[in-house]
């Protein structure tokens, strides 16, 4: 598949690229800060940049009238208006991780938190020292599926992938569940299994949930 990379020099950009590379797709379309490059009208834009950045992936969208595979984190409600929006004419994938684990470990969250309904709860993300946004897309996904209002802590160190913890607590026990990411790949991994979803689809606005129930 022809496609074009939002954020191409970026820690993810070159984690896509690489897997995309072994999957022989071609990058004819490449956008990060310094630079601009058409080499060919692109089926698919990927877009690992800056929230800075939405309205250039969605005028770039429109141009090349190409389907979309967004992971960039901190966008605003008013963004994911304009993506539903734009996907009345082209298929859309928006997922802030695309991780096959943190969709698990949302499944187990639900799953305990009908059953502790008045437990505490706290959620805690770490990050490389490199991320701009806090909390993580992630953590906030977390609270929002479990549809309370849930603390979020966070913590940047290092050169840490990405870690998500519950805790659910009540005065005589806690049930801890944790996800760690070891490499960027695993981000990158699920962006291929993406791009063979969305291969076939006209329009409408997916999650990665759709991609793994697909
Ligand atoms: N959904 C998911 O599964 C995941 C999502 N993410 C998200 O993806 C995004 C990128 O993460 P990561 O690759 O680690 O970040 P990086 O900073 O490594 O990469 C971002 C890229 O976008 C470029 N960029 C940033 N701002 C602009 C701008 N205003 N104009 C043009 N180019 C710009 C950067 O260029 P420059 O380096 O010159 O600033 C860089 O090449 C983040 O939002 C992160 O939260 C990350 C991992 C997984
Ligand atoms: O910036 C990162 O690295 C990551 N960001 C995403 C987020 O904000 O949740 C996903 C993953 O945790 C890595």
């Amino acid at each position: 598949m022809k496609y074009g990379l939002i954020g191409y020099k970026g820690k993810m950009g070159n984690s896509i690229k690489k897997l995309m590379d072994e999957e022989n797709h071609q990058l004819v379309y490449k956008l990060d800060k310094n630079i601009e490059e058409e080499i060919d009208i692109p089926q698919l834009i990927i877009d690992f940049s800056n929230k800075s950045l939405i309205d250039k992936v969605i005028e770039k969208t429109q141009k090349y009238k190409s389907k979309l595979i967004i992971g960039t984190t901190a966008l605003e409600q008013k963004d994911i208006e304009k993506l539903k929006q734009i996907s009345q004419n082209t298929a859309i994938i928006q997922s802030y991780n695309y991780s096959i684990g943190i969709q698990l470990l949302i499944k187990a969250a639900q799953m305990i938190n009908k059953q502790t309904l008045n437990w505490d709860k706290e959620i805690s993300e770490i990050h490389h020292r490199f991320k701009v946004d806090k909390p993580s897309g992630t953590a906030i996904m977390i609270k929002n599926s479990l549809d309370q209002e849930i603390n979020i802590t966070s913590k940047r160190l290092g050169n840490v992938f990405g870690e998500h913890e519950i805790n659910f607590s009540s005065l005589e026990e806690i049930i801890t569940i944790k996800h760690q990411a070891l490499t960027r790949d695993v981000f990158a991994r699920g962006v291929l299994k993406s791009v063979n979803y969305i291969k076939d689809k006209k329009n409408g606005y997916y999650t990665f949930k759709d991609v793994m129930e697909g």
